[in-house]
């Protein structure tokens, strides 16, 4: 659906984006994670066909951004990281106008509205102005504008930037929908936790360059070779501590405020052996699960000596 070769932009001597090669099947959900500064931007904007590369190929589902960008813009949705919302304009107003501007008229234009306020959950908001939004809601309403010719692939620029929490695990929750819908989308952010369980590729550009292009579980087995564990029993943590650490399968163990987190050898791949040994030893475990993995931690690691 996507397919970007060599892709270059530079402004005077600056590299803007570098060499940028990437695939991308229907479906895919790419996310795209890099600081400020880093080229995001600039790539989502060339596929957009709203910028020229320097040099480079991009296509989108077979279209050549050169030579078919109109092509390009029926079957994208280009969200960009800021844009402006029109003062005196009712929620339905904007969308309607949006909606005229791709051609789509009557009662279909209606319907269609209505379909996408909904699906962004904004149905009760329709009446009120676009001004009087607070962010979140503004961030959910561009998204029900770039969904209204019902485009195949999505640019989704920073959508949960400058959101609070509860804001941003609705744009997650939003995203995942469309994801389910089949979309092809590029989603891009500056913090990596915030992407990885909506994605199934990952990737990571710095200056520029992408220094990581893979799917999820490769990032994740490569940042953990070894199973961690967290344990938690009712009594006696030291003595149970030690159980642990002498116990087969067992490398290192550590208390870690009310848990022990222990980290099982590299061959290890069921912790069930170390649970019956606990039980058996007549300690009452409370807790024992698979620690979840830092990303912060990954993409530390996995940009560790590249990134500056
Ligand atoms: N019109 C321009 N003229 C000169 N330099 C530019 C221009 N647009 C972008 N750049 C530079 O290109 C580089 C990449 O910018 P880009 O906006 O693509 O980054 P980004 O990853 O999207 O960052 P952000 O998260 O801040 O939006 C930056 O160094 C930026 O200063």
């Amino acid at each position: 659906m996507i397919e970007i070769r060599g892709l270059t932009k530079k402004y005077g001597e600056l590299f803007a984006i570098k060499d940028i090669n990437l695939e991308l099947s229907q479906g895919d959900v790419f996310g795209f994670i890099g600081p400020n500064g880093a080229g995001k931007t600039t790539t989502m904007r060339i596929l957009a066909t709203l910028l020229n590369p320097t040099w480079g190929e991009a296509y989108v589902a077979g279209h050549s951004i050169y030579t078919h960008p109109k092509e390009i813009r029926r079957i994208i949705g280009y969200m960009p990281d800021f844009f402006g919302v029109y003062d005196d304009m009712k929620v339905i107003e904007y969308l309607e106008f949006f909606a005229a501007a791709y051609r789509i008229r009557g009662a279909e234009r209606r319907k269609i509205c209505e379909g996408v306020l909904e699906l962004v959950d904004l149905t009760y908001k329709r009446e009120a102005l676009v001004t009087s939004l607070s962010r979140g809601m503004t961030q959910r309403l561009g998204l029900a504008r770039v969904l209204l010719h019902d485009p195949q692939v999505l640019l989704l620029d920073e959508p949960a930037s400058g959101l609070d929490p509860r804001a941003r695990i609705d744009i997650r929750g939003l995203l995942k929908e469309l994801r389910n819908m089949g979309k092809t989308i590029i989603v891009s952010s500056h913090i990596l936790p915030e992407l990885a369980d909506i994605c199934n590729k990952i990737g990571i550009i710095e200056k520029g360059e992408l220094i990581v292009n893979t799917d999820v579980e490769s990032v994740m087995k490569q940042v953990r070779q070894q199973l961690v564990l967290k344990i938690r029993v009712a009594e006696n943590m030291e003595q149970a501590l030690e159980t642990i650490r002498s116990h087969a399968l067992v490398e290192s163990a550590e208390i870690d405020a009310r848990d022990i987190t222990a980290t099982l050898v590299p061959e290890a791949e069921d912790p069930s052996d170390l649970a019956a040994t606990l039980i058996a030893g007549g300690y009452r475990l409370t807790l024992l699960k698979e620690d979840e993995i830092n990303l912060e931690t990954a993409f530390m690691a996995l940009t560790k000596g590249i990134t500056s």
